[in-house]
Parts: C-alpha cells; structure tokens; sequence
C-alpha cells in the first residue's frame, strides 16, 4: 500500500511520445509536456525552436495552448519529459501553469521511458505567486 497517488500512464504517454515530435535542431534539448485537464482530457506539447533563438516555444506552452483552443481551462496534473534527468519546467512556464493550475497540482517530471524522476506541486514550484487575483479577475485557484 502506498498513500502515493499513480500517475496516470496515459499522461506519462501523452508526454513522452510528444517529446519524440520536438523541434529542437539548435539545443538538440528534446521536452514533451502533457496536461491532465479537470474535464479527462490530456493536451500535450512539445517544445518548437526557431533560428531565431527568443522564438522558440516550451513544450509546457504548447500543451497548455492545446488545452485553451480545445476549450479546457484547468490542469489538475502534469508531466514534463526531458530526458534521462528530472526538467522542471522554467520560470516562464512556472507562471503559465500557474494561471491554470490549483496550489496542490503535481508537475511529475519523468524519462523517457516513463519513468517518475521528480515530482513537485506548484506551490513548490511557484511560491507566493502572482495570478489572476492580483488583478481582481476569477482565480482557478479560488
Ligand atoms: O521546461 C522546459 C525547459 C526547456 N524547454 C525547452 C526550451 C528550449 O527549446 C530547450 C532548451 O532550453 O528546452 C522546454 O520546452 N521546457
């Protein structure tokens, strides 16, 4: 018995299968990244560089584009795939979870074969953060 939730295979899938469709040409840095929405549904993303290097997008923003343009709102779990090595995701993404995501959400961070290397809520990821609130608008949060 473990009091440890499972992560749910098919986000771990949705992350890591994502990953092998990376753009990343210039860091040869591969990241697939899924979103478990409140509604069931799974979004995921990969990162897309650009020759130009400010342009390029992390995985964790595409998944949590798919998930907008699809009609989700709220990520309940994450996965953040980059390797062999946990990829926490950066601070930019941090705070883009952070607009969708509740306190306790998890962000796993496994490898490529699927495997839990890291696990953190966004809370720890993102502490005393700044949201919606702060500016008096609906707060997934709340
Ligand atoms: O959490 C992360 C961290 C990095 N990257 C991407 C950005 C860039 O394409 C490459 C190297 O930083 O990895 C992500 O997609 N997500």
């Amino acid at each position: 018995m473990t009091d440890v939730a499972p992560v749910p295979e098919d986000l771990i899938a949705a992350a890591t299968s994502v990953r092998e469709r990376a753009y990343a040409p210039y860091s040869n840095f591969r990241v697939g990244a899924a979103m478990f929405c409140d509604d069931g549904r799974i979004f995921a993303g990969c990162n897309v560089e650009n020759a130009a290097y400010p342009e390029g997008l992390c995985a964790e923003g595409g998944a949590i584009s798919a998930m907008i343009a699809a009609g989700g709102r709220r990520i309940v779990e994450a996965v953040v795939c980059g390797g062999g090595a946990p990829c926490p995701p950066c601070g930019g993404c941090r705070q883009k979870l952070r607009e969708f995501g509740v306190p306790a959400m998890k962000v796993h961070m496994v490898d490529p074969s699927g495997g839990v290397l890291l696990t953190r809520t966004l809370a720890e990821l993102l502490p005393d953060s700044f949201g919606p609130d702060n500016l008096g608008v609906a707060d997934v949060q709340a």
